[in-house]
């Protein structure tokens, strides 16, 4: 029933300016299913491999298409991805490229679920999910390699972790944007925004900290629920020589340790990202085992959403969530993959955006299916706001 007629790619701009691979998925009973491929700015070290998109489309068409076409049921999310790994040949994708990878594996996902007339985070399992839906962590403040002469620390992330709905956290993470914005005005602190849509002022990290907690508290005082806020660190951006190199700080993996968690206990942080470099799996630890029980302490860089590096942080206990990009590893298939390992683990999970993104709301649908208590996809901007939206009318169609 939903065998694959035809893929069809072509290059879209990403809200970058860039250009991105999007695919189609049609069907032979007339399912449909198009999806576009995000992409990172701080990426990972370990993740699969973005070609140039005119690459990635070529090689994919050669080695990729003729292997689904005809012959593969988009409804078979792991015989479709099964296809996408064996046309490439490579563990990282460098053959087709993980922008062509993941598109046709998010496309065939939305042909699948369009045949069988179900929402796609049904399709993708959600049928079991239970009433939840996750905590949107929204970018207000930052830099890092999203802006320049901006905050070193690349993001400052609102976690409305006592909103009584999905709708209500979206709402609360634009206000504390919003209420960003108002504070920098008074200060008369010009400010642009960074890739995210988040504010990127020139101020320092020890500023941006002041400003977030004022928000935070304001907006929470007005919705009367519990705003929290959180990092995401980047820290193998910053990682040179063996130090940790933030603007005019300069720190050694000790000091990086003991500042996280000072920060942790004075802040009160609810999530902590990449606080330190994305090989230091035994640091990792080290901070997990003195804040753990406090925070989420989150890899990104370090796990790049590969259950094999996952699988070597959960053996020393370096870390207790997990960032799940698809892009990263270039299926959907991987990323369940990373999901169920994590969670089998008393990971937890945050499914999330990059920099460079479309209007796809994959990944809000993958949050929902999977249970995820995280998702994090920026606070507003059009690209932002497709997946905040698209979890709104999830939430509103599921009750
Ligand atoms: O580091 C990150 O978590 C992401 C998304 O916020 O950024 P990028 O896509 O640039 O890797
Ligand atoms: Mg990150």
């Amino acid at each position: 029933m939903t065998r694959i007629e035809t893929v069809r790619l072509r290059a879209v701009l990403d809200s970058r300016g860039n250009k991105t691979v999007e695919a189609d998925v049609l069907t032979e009973s007339g399912g449909f299913g198009r999806a576009a491929a995000p992409s990172g700015a701080s990426t990972g070290e370990y993740e699969a491999i973005e070609l140039p998109v005119n690459e990635a489309i070529a090689a994919a068409r050669e080695h990729a298409v003729p292997r689904l076409e005809g012959r593969v049921y988009a409804g078979d999310q792991r015989e479709v991805d099964e296809t996408l790994r064996a046309a490439d040949g490579t563990a990282d994708f460098s053959e087709i490229g993980a922008n062509s990878a993941v598109a046709i594996s998010m496309a065939a996902s939305k042909a699948g679920a369009d045949v069988l007339g179900a929402p796609l985070y049904q399709h993708l399992g959600g049928a079991f999910r239970g009433g939840n839906f996750p905590i949107p962590l929204g970018n207000v403040v930052g830099g890092g390699e999203h802006a320049q002469e901006a905050t070193a620390i690349q993001e400052f992330l609102s976690a409305p972790v006592g909103a009584p709905s999905v709708k209500d956290a979206v709402f609360a993470n634009a206000r504390v944007h919003g209420e960003i914005g108002s504070l920098l005005e008074e200060r008369g602190t010009p400010a642009a925004k960074g890739d995210e849509g988040a504010w990127a002022p020139s101020i320092s990290d020890a500023e941006a900290f002041e400003l977030v907690e004022e928000a935070v508290e304001t907006v929470a005082d007005d919705v009367g629920f519990d705003i929290k806020f959180g990092l995401d660190m980047a820290a193998a951006e910053t990682f040179e020589d063996g130090e940790y190199v933030y603007g005019d700080e300069v720190r050694s993996t000790e000091e990086q340790i003991d500042y996280v968690a000072g920060l942790v206990d004075e802040y009160d942080l609810a999530y902590v990202e990449d606080p330190l470099d994305e090989d230091a799996y035994e640091a990792f630890a080290d901070l997990t085992d003195r804040v753990g029980s406090q925070t989420l302490i989150c890899g990104d860089d370090l796990f790049v959403t590969n259950v094999e590096r996952l699988e070597a942080g959960i053996d020393v206990d370096a870390a207790n969530s997990i960032l799940i990009k698809p892009n990263q590893i270039g299926t959907l298939s991987d990323a369940f993959d990373a999901i169920e390992l994590a969670t089998r683990n008393g990971y937890e999970t945050v499914v999330s955006h990059r920099s460079g993104e479309t209007e796809d709301t994959t990944i809000a649908h993958l949050a929902v299916a999977t249970d995820a208590p995280f998702i994090k996809t920026g606070a507003v901007g059009g690209e932002r706001t497709a997946k905040l939206n698209e979890l709104i009318r999830i939430a509103d169609e599921a009750l």
